[in-house]
């Protein structure tokens, strides 16, 4: 009798939408791998590391021309709630299983010839240190600690935890200062009392992990955490990937990647800043995190929780409908008053400076008098001010005062950005900052010859300038993308801020986030109304949100006697609603009244988006390709009441690094109805080569679900 094969399937990095059959040598391998589990295989004249997705004795190809799987990972398999997500996201996302999965390996573990070593050296150093006990108390509330909206919180919370395994969504959305923190972090307490769970937490920035960090620390000194984010060395988020994957790490903390990682024993799910844009991976599988957090909070029948004082307006609504369940907390911890809100109107002139006011800087100032007054104000009180402006560099363009001539990048369609001495090199700069070309400065025009050039606008790096010159007594430091990329990185720039050695912070949105700031007495917003009139849907959203996050840095750790702390908004335009429910406080009116918006228009979440991408050498190619896949659906009856289909459009950034890109916006009414027409895209445009879209584009094309910017 002759042993039957054994098939196996396996899925690899590739953009190929199904797997590839290999055989299963018994004899050199040993018993059979369960799905889930790493190997080596031959591919075409080399190798490569897959995901087992599938065992069987038959395959739809010639048996005697599959070729053997080459080796078997010591690992454990990936947990089978992984892959089901894994799944789910390749499907809704209409992107290959394996570029899905793959990706979410790190490198580590796809260097097949270092797989016995590495896993070695993991075990020997774990029994070598044991728990690295790091305690600090920083930040720990305990339960008998909690004010009584907190506690309320936390009861609510854990009423239900002891019914057994159930899925729960739960919105937890408190003002900025409100104890968000310490709440969630009691209840997974309460969650890890099981020594085998795992709980995982996501944030949405880098630079918010430190803090939480050492939190989490003061809460859990005898559980292994690991952080996870992009900023981590491949080494150590290999071995923390090993330590979730093997259920020895308890508490993962980490940004959108985390979500992907294999838990388990995944037993509840924080989603802290659930409103951040950050959670949307915006290259390659265009993921959202939360949303897959929920997806497999769903299928593992846990609790995930979500947390915000400005939620997105699509959870929101889920809470207010009572598809998720609500908890409030609308008082700040330490008894601190919110912030008062001041709009400055830039038209009226009594906010300017006039050419002999006291303290008037010898140039154009950059700030209103009002604001300035302000600032000086605070300084007096000890108080640290932030200053907000959402451009980095030093000047957005640079301008010939003789002709027409602006520094453009001359591989995107947009402009290069002037950035001081110091920041880039030791040379000023023209910097793009969607190619990341970096240009010299020309001493004189390049069009007629003229020396004398001139910046228009302004960013953080000419704030900071103007800030230094107008109180030069004030420390002043700057954060931004540049500024953290230097030497001491963002931790250490925001420890400064934590201790008091700065008093004057400015800086783009990365200072605006959740941090836990104890002295900061003026928030000052300066370009919020480049973003007022954006065509983009959920701009003023996305902006109403940062403002109420902004604002809540400031008079966190007041007294119910002290006020706030004070926000300060320049814009020509106070009258509008952002700006106005933001002087209320008013999120739920906000929200209410873009929910209003959205639904007579038909906006997500009323509607359901997904875009498709398309570039190439040429704008017009690109369209055109674009034009043939909306003839195609329309010739297979796909368009619909229910279904639109736009007119492909050029990008709001036409071309980036020489590549000219194009877009088509796909709308329904009906989830199933965009599934089923995205996986009909998805077809047509992989077969474009030989079916009725034209091949001689040469066009790369995306789907993205969901996209949060159009
Ligand atoms: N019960 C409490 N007693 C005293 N201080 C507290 C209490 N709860 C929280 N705090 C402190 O209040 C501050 C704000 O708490 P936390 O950072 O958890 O707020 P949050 O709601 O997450 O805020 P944000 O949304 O603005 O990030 C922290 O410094 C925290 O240590
Ligand atoms: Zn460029």
């Amino acid at each position: 009798m002759t042993l039957k094969p054994i098939v196996v399937q396996v899925v690899l990095d590739k953009p190929l939408a199904q797997g590839f059959d290999y055989l299963w040598d018994a004899e050199k391998l040993g018993k059979l791998p369960e799905v889930g589990c790493l190997v080596e295989v031959p591919f075409g004249r080399s190798s490569g590391v897959g995901v087992v997705i599938r065992v069987s004795d038959h395959s739809a190809f010639e048996m005697d021309k599959l070729k053997s799987i080459s080796q078997l990972a010591p690992l454990p398999s990936l947990d089978p709630g992984l892959l089901r997500m894994m799944n789910f996201a390749s499907q809704y996302y209409v992107h290959a299983l394996g570029e899905t999965i793959l990706p979410a390996i790190p490198q580590m573990w796809k260097k097949p010839d270092e797989w016995g070593k590495i896993v070695k050296k993991i075990e020997a150093a774990e029994k070598k240190q044991g728990l690295d006990k790091e305690t600090t108390s920083e930040g720990f509330i305990s339960k008998e600690q909690l004010n009584s909206g907190q506690k309320k919180a936390l009861q609510d919370l854990l009423l239900d935890e002891k019914s057994g395994k159930k899925f729960r969504a739960i919105l937890l959305q408190g003002q900025t200062g409100s104890g968000k923190t310490a709440v969630f972090l009691n209840w997974l307490a309460s969650i890890l009392e099981d020594a085998n769970a795992q709980v995982l937490i996501l944030v949405p920035e880098i630079n918010l992990t430190p803090q939480l960090e050492r939190r989490v620390r003061a809460y859990f000194p005898d559980k292994k955490m690991v952080v996870l984010h992009s900023d981590v060395s491949e080494k150590k988020r290999g071995i923390a990937w090993f330590e979730a994957m093997t259920g020895k790490a308890k508490i993962i903390l980490g940004t959108r990647l985390a979500a992907l990682t294999p838990l388990p024993n995944l037993s509840a799910i924080v989603v802290d800043e659930e409103h951040d844009s950050s959670y949307k991976q915006q290259d390659g599988i265009r993921y959202s995190a939360r949303d897959l957090a929920i997806w497999r909070a769903h299928d593992l029948h846990i609790p995930i929780l979500l947390s915000s004082a400005t939620p997105s307006l699509e959870t929101w609504i889920a809470a207010q409908s009572s598809r998720y369940e609500y908890i409030r907390l609308d008082q700040r911890a330490q008894g601190a008053n919110l912030p008062k809100v001041n709009l400055i109107n830039t038209r009226d002139p009594q906010h300017q400076f006039s050419p002999g006011d006291l303290g008037a800087p010898t140039q154009k100032s950059l700030i209103t008098k009002t604001l300035a007054q302000a600032i000086t104000k605070n300084l007096a009180t000890k108080k640290q001010s932030l200053i907000l402006i959402n451009r980095r560099g030093y000047a957005p363009v640079l301008s010939c005062s003789a002709c027409q001539w602006l520094s453009r990048c001359t591989q995107c369609s947009t402009y290069a950005v002037m950035h001081k001495a110091g920041a880039l090199g030791n040379r000023p700069v023209l910097s793009c900052h969607h190619c990341g070309l970096v240009q010299q400065i020309p001493r004189f025009c390049p069009d007629c010859g003229n020396a004398d050039l001139k910046t228009l606008g302004h960013g953080t790096q000419k704030l900071e300038d103007a800030i230094e010159d107008m109180w030069p007594q004030a420390r002043v430091l700057r954060v931004d993308t540049d500024s953290t990329k230097k030497s001491k990185g963002a931790e250490a720039l925001f420890q400064e801020i934590h201790n008091g050695n700065v008093d004057i912070i400015v800086g783009t949105q990365m200072i605006a986030k959740g941090h836990d700031y104890q002295n900061i007495g003026l928030v000052a917003v300066l370009d919020a109304d480049s973003r007022l009139f954006s065509a983009d849907f959920r701009a003023a959203e996305r902006l109403f949100a940062q403002l109420v996050q902004v604002a809540g840095r400031a008079g966190r750790a007041g007294t119910e006697l002290e006020a706030g702390g004070e926000i300060y908004i320049e814009t020509q335009y106070p009258e509008s609603p952002v700006f106005q429910y933001l002087l209320r406080h008013d999120v739920d009116g906000f929200l209410a009244f873009t929910a209003r918006e959205r639904e007579e228009a038909k906006l997500p979440p009323n509607s359901y988006q997904a875009l498709i991408h398309a570039e190439g050498k040429n704008l017009e190619k690109a369209i055109q390709f674009l034009l043939e896949l909306k003839s195609v659906l329309k010739a297979r009856g796909l368009i619909t009441k229910e279904l639109k289909v736009y007119d492909p459009v050029a990008k709001p950034v036409m071309r980036v690094a020489g590549s000219e890109r194009a877009q088509l916006v796909i709308e329904s009414q009906n989830r199933k109805a965009l599934q089923e027409v995205l996986e009909v895209v998805d077809q047509e445009l992989r077969q474009h080569s030989q079916g009725r879209i034209s091949k001689a584009s040469r066009i790369r094309w995306l789907i993205e679900r969901d996209p949060i910017t159009i």
